[in-house]
């Protein structure tokens, strides 16, 4: 290159200041640096989020618990945590992974652990509470009337805090027949131990039919269940087994559905929360898109669209 050649292209790269032309004026090579490593932060960023908003939700579901049998040997003399194949099922049906959470056991001889709920909640998007054992009347200050409904006070204290931990990390809850009596007992409120005792006029809600046992409901104007259904009209056959029912509803709560004729409570939800609710029957024992039973898949997909959404 010749020295004129050189000296044109310095005049190119170079303002009239002599500056490089790369800087902005007012500009220096340690403020260029600055914006520099800013945009790669940003792109390094953008590209971990969505990396998280691609991969699929992981959905917590709480245990049910099986308590050791006086005398006997093998799996029944352990305390077993276990997930009724079907519900893990139902989650799955949206491309979801679903983890059953276990107790913890912070203060323990055998295993102690630095593991909490809270660290399950903080990494999980959204928490199903799975049904099963009664929830016992000393979770809602009551004596069982009869020995026969004590419950379960063991798993009522790892579900309540379970729930307590998901509510205050801002993440979604879906209490399942029992979870919706829990989340209720959990905002203060009360239930009916058993029904037919407490209730006379009430129809059975729980038969020996088990989960063929099955009765309308129906879903209050102006609810979000009514909403969310509305295709499917404003009442629709579920099934039904359980005996306690929500009797005195729980802070903040509301109802959600009501059964027919006799008005139990069958649906509820927390006001303060983007999602949390309880449902009284059980939508993962009957095929979604059948014809007779309520198709709960939308209610499903709340719950994921809010699990979505608040997960960060
Ligand atoms: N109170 C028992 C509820 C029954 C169930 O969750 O399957």
């Amino acid at each position: 290159m010749t020295d004129e050649e050189k000296r044109r292209t310095d005049r190119r790269q170079r303002d009239r200041h002599g500056n490089p032309r790369y800087l902005d004026p007012g500009e220096t090579i340690f403020s260029l640096w600055g914006r520099v490593l800013a945009a790669r932060y940003r792109r390094v960023a953008a590209s971990l989020a969505s990396r998280v908003m691609q991969r699929p939700l992981h959905i917590g579901i709480s245990a049910r618990i099986f308590h050791p049998e006086a005398g006997a040997t093998g799996l029944r003399s352990k305390n077993l945590q276990y997930l009724e194949e079907s519900i893990a099922h139902w989650v799955m049906t949206r491309d979801v992974l679903v983890f059953m959470i276990p107790t913890v056991n912070t203060e323990g001889l055998i295993h102690p652990s630095n593991i909490r709920l809270s660290h399950y909640a903080e990494h999980l998007d959204g928490l199903v509470l799975q049904g099963g054992a009664d929830v016992s009347p000393q979770s809602y200050a009551e004596t069982p009337t009869r020995p026969e409904w004590s419950g379960d006070p063991a798993r009522d204290r790892y579900e309540l805090e379970l729930l307590r931990e998901f509510i205050q990390a801002g993440k979604p809850v879906l209490g399942i027949c029992r979870g919706c009596q829990l989340l209720n007992v959990a905002f203060g409120g009360t239930l009916y131990q058993d029904i037919a005792t407490d209730v006379p006029d009430a129809m059975a809600h729980v038969h020996d039919d088990y989960d063929r046992h099955r009765h309308v409901i129906h879903f209050p104007e102006g609810s979000s269940l009514a909403r969310m259904l509305k295709s499917q009209g404003s009442q629709a056959l579920v099934n039904s087994i359980h005996h306690q029912a929500v009797k005195d509803l729980g802070r903040d709560m509301v109802v959600e559905a009501r059964s027919s004729p006799d008005n139990m409570v069958e649906a509820i939800r927390y006001t303060k929360a983007p999602f949390v609710m309880g449902l009284q029957w059980h939508p993962e024992f009957h095929r979604a898109g059948g014809v007779e039973l309520l198709d709960c898949t939308a209610i499903l997909d709340n719950f994921l669209r809010v699990a979505r959404e608040t997960r960060f």
